[in-house]
């Protein structure tokens, strides 16, 4: 069987959905100390590269149907885009191109999405995004888990104005003029790829912003209708959260990124630790980059809540 026609076959069948869970803003924020997990595993891998700044100058590489216009780095991540976008990726509600305007429209039947599954909205969404990138890449074994996939869909309790919401621009500068220069060694080898973990995190923010509004509407509807930015932005910080999360960072940027070298006789080669990042950047990006990018995508939620 052709393998569109073999998704529209699984596709057309009544997808199962879990309605047990409500969104809760603790359940959210579990998920959002599961993504610290994927930030800093993925910024440990980028930091074992040096800077290589072929690859983000624009004019560097040339080679059929690709010119110069855009670094090699915006090639790859625009069509790598385009490919997910055939298959649908970037209409699930937690996902966020950085090249909008380059993608086609889904080769494949739509999805439904008709409420966030907040029980596990990483498993079920990133069990999706990861099936998708398997079924590409190996267009084989993956088939069987991607359909058991998308038939535990999820659902979407966000507010419409969500799909207009996309900072994905400050996420790549962020990225590539703050970030990289500070984790990476100057020089060339080659390799890229946390952005998107970034990007997804940051976005979070609208169901971080949909959760509060549910806990307390009256709260934020004087402040949303009065369209009072730094009225939202005081009502959805939580310092002591905040402060938390730094220190949560920090330790877990320490015991991921140890360098553990023992001798044959299991004794430590190096008494002190040795960490791959400076543990402090990792907790810095958080406190300068992140956590201000999230509370950003709070506020735009909110101001467009009522609309
Ligand atoms: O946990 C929240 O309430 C959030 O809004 C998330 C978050 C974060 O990005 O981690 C952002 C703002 C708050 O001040 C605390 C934490």
């Amino acid at each position: 069987m052709h393998m569109l026609a073999f998704f529209s076959y699984r596709f057309s069948k009544k997808p199962r959905v879990d309605e047990s869970e409500n969104l809760t803003l603790n359940s959210i924020r579990q998920s959002l100390i599961r993504q610290e997990d994927s930030i800093i595993f993925s910024l440990l891998e980028r930091a074992q590269y040096c800077y290589n700044p072929d690859t983000y100058k624009q004019d560097s590489f040339s080679m059929d149907g690709f010119h110069g216009s855009l670094s090699l780095v915006e090639f790859m991540v625009r069509e790598t885009e385009r490919l997910h976008a055939q298959v649908g990726r970037y209409k699930s509600p937690d996902e966020h191109p950085f090249f909008p305007s380059y993608l086609p429209e889904p080769m494949l039947p739509p999805l439904q999405y008709p409420k966030f599954n907040v029980s596990s909205p990483n498993a079920s969404i990133s069990c999706l995004t990861k099936s998708l990138t398997d079924i590409i890449t190996l267009m084989s074994i993956s088939i069987h888990n991607f359909c058991l996939s998308l038939n535990y869909t999820i659902k979407l309790v966000l507010h419409h104005c969500a799909a207009s919401i996309n900072i994905n621009n400050k996420v790549w500068n962020m990225y590539f003029a703050e970030l990289l220069p500070r984790l990476v060694e100057a020089g060339d080898d080659g390799n890229c790829g946390s952005t998107a973990a970034l990007s997804k995190r940051i976005h979070y923010g609208k169901f971080v912003a949909e959760a509060k509004f549910r806990e307390s509407p009256k709260t934020y509807e004087d402040a949303i209708r009065a369209k009072d930015r730094s009225r939202l932005m005081e009502l959805l910080t939580y310092e002591t959260v905040e402060t938390a999360v730094k220190k949560r960072v920090d330790m877990k940027t320490k015991t991921y990124g140890q360098e553990l070298n023992f001798q044959l006789n299991g004794v430590a080669a190096v008494p002190d630790p040795v960490y791959k990042i400076e543990p402090s950047l990792v907790a810095d990006l958080y406190g300068d980059w992140i956590m201000p990018l999230t509370k950003e995508v709070q506020v735009e939620y909110l101001l467009r809540r009522l609309d």
